[in-house]
């Protein structure tokens, strides 16, 4: 089974947008789970301009699902992430003023970053996954550097989609998600994945994909919750990743 995990971060734009607590992004956690969620993603950044600090510390008693941190692990990340305890810890090597996340790491450059960073999560018992590209030669150093698993970085996938689907074929892209997969699997990393994906490109995915464990959807899914109703678009996520089990 492939997990959905909703990214909130979008709710909380929308809170941060007027002042006050409409939406409440607690209630929002809560009802996510309720309609069907296998966990709840949130990724502050320095500026906190979407989800806060305080809101990921004021989630962690509310979350009975799995709750995924995600960010650059500034030294404030580090010390948020230890303090709540998540389930899992998502390292994605954005610099601080990024407006959304654009790439994954460079594992073979950042090797002994990551591997000092992952083993103060791993010491506190916290599962450690990290954004990669798709790019089978990075897979190597992540597994070295200590990771549990890889998200794939989705991004370039969706863009590619489209087209790809317009002109009937099968993309080259695609084999690139597949030999990382491959190779991720073959040295015993999980895989997640994330960003861009929507109602239109995620079954696809998985269906190439089979070994996904999980997926983490935020903007296109709160962008459907506007016409859908929420419980209605979560549901019809996961129905997209029953293909293939
Ligand atoms: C790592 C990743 O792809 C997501 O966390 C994405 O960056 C969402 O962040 P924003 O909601 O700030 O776009
Ligand atoms: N890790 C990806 C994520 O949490 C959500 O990305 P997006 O669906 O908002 O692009």
């Amino acid at each position: 089974m492939t997990k959905l995990s909703v990214n909130i971060n979008k709710f909380a734009t929308l809170r941060n947008a007027r002042g006050g607590n409409l939406p409440d992004i607690l209630k929002v956690a809560q009802d996510c789970e309720r309609f069907g969620a296998d966990g709840i993603t949130v990724h502050p950044r320095p500026d906190e301009r979407h989800i806060r600090y305080q809101d990921v510390l004021d989630l962690k008693p509310l979350v009975t699902t799995e709750f995924n941190i995600e960010g650059y692990p500034s030294k404030d990340f580090i010390d948020l992430v230890l303090s709540v305890k998540p389930e899992q810890v998502t390292l994605v090597p954005d610099p601080p003023h990024a407006i959304t996340s654009n790439t994954g790491w460079d594992t073979i450059a950042n090797q002994s970053f990551l591997q000092e960073v992952i083993g103060t999560f791993k010491a506190a018992g916290i599962r450690v996954s990290i954004f990669l590209n798709a790019e089978p030669d990075k897979v190597e150093a992540a597994k070295t550097a200590g990771a549990d698993r890889i998200e794939l970085y989705t991004g370039p996938y969706a863009e590619e989609f489209n087209n790809a689907r317009t002109q009937q074929q099968n993309f080259q892209l695609l084999n690139d998600y597949k030999n990382t997969a491959r190779a991720a699997t073959a040295i015993g990393l999980d895989i997640n994945a994330g960003h861009d994906l929507n109602l239109d490109n995620l079954r696809f995915f998985k269906l190439h994909i089979p070994q996904l464990k999980e997926v983490s959807i935020g903007h296109a899914l709160v962008c459907d919750a506007l016409y859908l109703g929420l419980e209605n678009t979560i549901q019809l996520y996961k129905r997209q990743l029953k293909v293939a089990e």
